[in-house]
């Protein structure tokens, strides 16, 4: 997709009040997993609930590419036709995993032990960020990748049918390069483990031992032996916290707001944004609590509130990691001053989102001072009936940016426009419309080619 152009822009204008249920759509990390394990599972895999976004879609294209049959996806429902273990056959052409972090990285990992040669590529957003934390464990393990200068992509990985069992510890928290390490300890031989330095999502641990593979949890260590063969199971994939974040955060700086968000996925290395909001004063209920498919969910009920600053606790920030775009918004409309530290992940991922949100926070008239690894930000909310100035944003190919100044834009004084939006069908299609749904004053409109 072309993120670098300015093929929608989102119209969005202040709110007073929102009402309504919804349910987002489906969680894009189980989304992904779910086609990768399915693949490489024997037997037939059925997902209910499956996000229809253009990352999970590539992650789905990137396994068709290798042979394997996939029907659907039609309303959320995937039938994976797993090929086994050591059946994925060489792709024709490149894979592109198009803006996709999970997909390149836990996919380099799935191939780094296969009996062919293939290439990885990415959009302009993909293209600049860094592959070099999944490629020193593989090399570990003996593969062989080669990746553009300072470890971009492109990636080429070679054929190698004998990697060797490592255990790693993980220089960063990051659920994509253990879950990398994890699917490439599949085979593996010997025991896989990997070391994470603070928690983080644990939904490959967890699909893993759903696909009957046995998957050791000591703390933080998570050990797989490699050659066990993946049964196919049903998945129902739950709704996507960091969808659901973006109206949490909504509702709370709405004047008079009311809402519910239905079954959503409430896995205990995902809530840190409602751990943070609840820190911050928000009022947010839970009910209807159940498990699906191994992973806890509940509806969500949030209400307005007037927000304080606070300083974020750093053990939360794996558990948030995606959300701090839209908590940022909520900082910017608390009592008080909010201080990040300990987040200087955000510098890489789709785009740099302390960068992008302190110049478009500055840009709404908000004190926000990027730092190094965080952000400070002085809220607006103390001071009744300041409103900050509507403005322009660029989304800089960053779903979570565009979504993030809609938010913003309940609070703005006149209508603010968000370039690039097109941005958001990577993980959340329909979201003007659900935007719309529960009242806020949204409008989608095509000005590109
Ligand atoms: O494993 C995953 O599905 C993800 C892990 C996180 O990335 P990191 O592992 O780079 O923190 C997150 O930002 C991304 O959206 C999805
Ligand atoms: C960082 C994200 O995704 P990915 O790394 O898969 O591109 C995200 O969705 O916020």
């Amino acid at each position: 997709m072309a993120t670098d152009l300015n093929l929608i822009e989102f119209h969005a204008g202040s709110t007073s009040a929102m009402t309504g249920s919804a349910r987002v759509p489906g969680d894009k990390s189980i989304s992904h997993r779910s086609i990768m394990m399915g693949s490489i599972a024997d037997g037939i895999t059925e997902v209910d609930g499956f996000l229809e976004g253009e990352d999970a879609i590539s992650t789905m294209n990137a396994f068709r590419a290798m042979g394997v049959r996939i029907d659907g996806p039609d309303q959320g429902r995937v039938k994976v036709h797993g090929v086994g273990l050591h059946g994925l056959k060489q792709p024709a052409a490149p894979l592109d995993c198009g803006n996709s972090g999970t997909s390149m990285r836990l996919i380099s990992g799935l191939l780094a032990g296969q009996g062919f040669d293939v290439e990885l590529v990415g959009d302009a957003s993909l293209s600049k960020r860094p592959m070099k934390r999944v490629m020193d464990p593989l090399a570990l393990m003996g593969a062989q990748i080669e990746a553009q200068e300072g470890g971009r992509p492109p990636l080429k990985i070679k054929a190698n049918k004998a990697l060797k069992a490592i255990s790693y510890t993980l220089p960063m928290a990051s659920a994509q390069v253990k879950s990398c390490v994890l699917l490439a300890g599949l085979y593996a031989d010997g025991v896989t483990e990997t070391t994470e330095p603070a928690v983080t999502r644990d939904h490959t641990e967890r699909m893993l031992r759903g696909f009957g593979v046995h998957v050791e949890t000591e703390g933080p260590t998570a050990r797989v032996r490699g050659g066990q063969r993946l049964k196919a199971t049903r998945i129902d994939v739950p709704s996507d916290i960091s969808s659901a974040a973006f109206f949490m955060v909504a509702a709370s700086i709405c004047e008079q707001a009311d809402i519910t968000l239905r079954h959503v996925g409430l896995n205990p290395t995902r809530t840190g944004v409602i751990d943070i909001l609840k820190l911050m004063g928000a009022n947010i209920e839970l009910s209807n609590h159940a498990v699906v498919g191994g992973e806890p969910v509940a509806d969500v009920h949030i209400r307005s509130a007037q927000l304080k600053g606070i300083q974020i606790p750093e053990e939360l920030v794996p558990l948030a990691i995606d959300e701090f775009p839209v908590i940022f918004v909520a900082a910017a409309n608390a009592v008080g001053t909010t201080v990040l530290t300990g987040a200087e992940e955000l510098r890489v991922k789709e785009s740099d989102r302390i960068a992008v949100m302190a110049d478009g926070l500055k840009a709404c008239g908000v004190n926000a001072r990027p730092t190094a690894d965080g952000m400070v930000i002085e809220g607006l909310g103390g001071k009744p009936g300041l409103r900050y100035n509507a403005t322009d944003i660029e989304s800089q190919g960053d779903h979570r940016i565009a979504m993030s100044f809609t938010v913003a834009a309940i609070r703005a004084l006149g209508t603010m426009r968000i370039r690039g939006a097109q941005t958001v069908d990577t993980s959340f299609p329909g979201f003007v419309a659900l935007c719309q749904s529960l009242g806020m004053a949204v409008q989608s409109v095509k000005v590109g080619p």
